[in-house]
């Protein structure tokens, strides 16, 4: 795999800041509405009940960092990973980020359905700045790493791959760019053992050319594997952000005293 990444930041600049950031969301209905109140009141106060998933959060992230996120179901883990990659605005405080990002947190990649895979490797690759000309000569190094099965399918629509298909060409794509931040959202569960081997191996890679890595996972082995400084979600406040062994044992220590 070749270096081709390029800085806009100077060694030492962080290249994430996130300052007081926080989300609110419409929480959803809790019932079903009954024939009278869809007939005789359009809105119900269920419909505009709100929640904060993440408020008043802050942190700073230097290049070349390895940041696991960590937190329960439900905690607000891909939230902030949406709000890093920019395709969730805060309602309040602000995310910085200073570098190209390459996310990875939907299971399908940010991939549209319709076309086949090898448009959205042209689609993907090209919404991040690549020219055809470099796509096509990575074209072979992305498909050989997505696999054979993804190789037989190329021509088919993305919505007729499997799941694991998905996060093999996903992966592969985001992991193919030269942006220097990586977000990587529990999709390493997905993968076969062997695929999931081969993605070690890139992260490892990716890691040492200095690409900033964010990952979500609730795989206590992967975090420690690859990141040094973790940060904790917890009732929609960052609880801990320190040396991810620590962060992992207080995180572990809370959700068995919750059961
Ligand atoms: N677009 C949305 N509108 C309303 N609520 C949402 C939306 N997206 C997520 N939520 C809610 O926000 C909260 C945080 O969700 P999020 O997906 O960030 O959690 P998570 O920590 O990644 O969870 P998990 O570990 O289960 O993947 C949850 O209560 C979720 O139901």
């Amino acid at each position: 795999m070749t270096d081709t990444v390029q800085w806009r930041t100077a060694p030492g600049e962080p290249v994430i800041t996130v300052e007081d950031l926080g989300i609110e969301f419409l929480r959803g209905r809790k019932r079903k509405l009954s024939l009278r109140e869809i007939v005789f009141q359009r809105t119900t106060s269920h419909d505009k009940e709100t929640f904060w998933p993440l408020r008043n959060i802050s942190f700073e992230v230097g290049r070349g960092e390895a940041v696991g996120l960590v937190g329960g179901n439900g905690e607000g883990k891909s939230t902030l990973l949406k709000l890093i990659a920019g395709t969730l605005v805060p309602d309040e405080g602000k995310a910085t980020v200073r570098e190209g990002v390459a996310p990875l947190i939907e299971l399908t990649g940010g991939f549209i359905g319709e076309l086949s895979a090898r448009e959205n490797i042209y689609l993907a690759a090209g919404l991040h700045g690549m020219s055809e000309a470099e796509i096509d000569e990575r074209f072979d190094d992305i498909v050989e790493f997505a696999g054979p099965q993804v190789r037989d399918g190329i021509d088919k629509p993305f919505r007729h791959f499997s799941s694991g298909m998905q996060i093999r060409l996903g992966f592969s794509v985001i992991t193919c760019l030269d942006e220097p931040i990586i977000l990587v959202d529990e999709v390493l569960a997905v993968g076969d053992k062997g695929f999931r081997e081969k993605c070690y191996d890139r992260m490892e890679a990716l890691l040492g050319q200095g690409r900033t890595l964010f990952l979500v996972s609730h795989s206590e082995g992967d975090l420690k594997r690859f990141c040094t400084r973790g940060l904790y979600l917890r009732g929609g406040e960052l609880v801990a952000d320190g040396e991810i062994d620590e962060v992992v044992e207080r995180y572990n220590t809370d959700i068995m005293s919750q059961g």
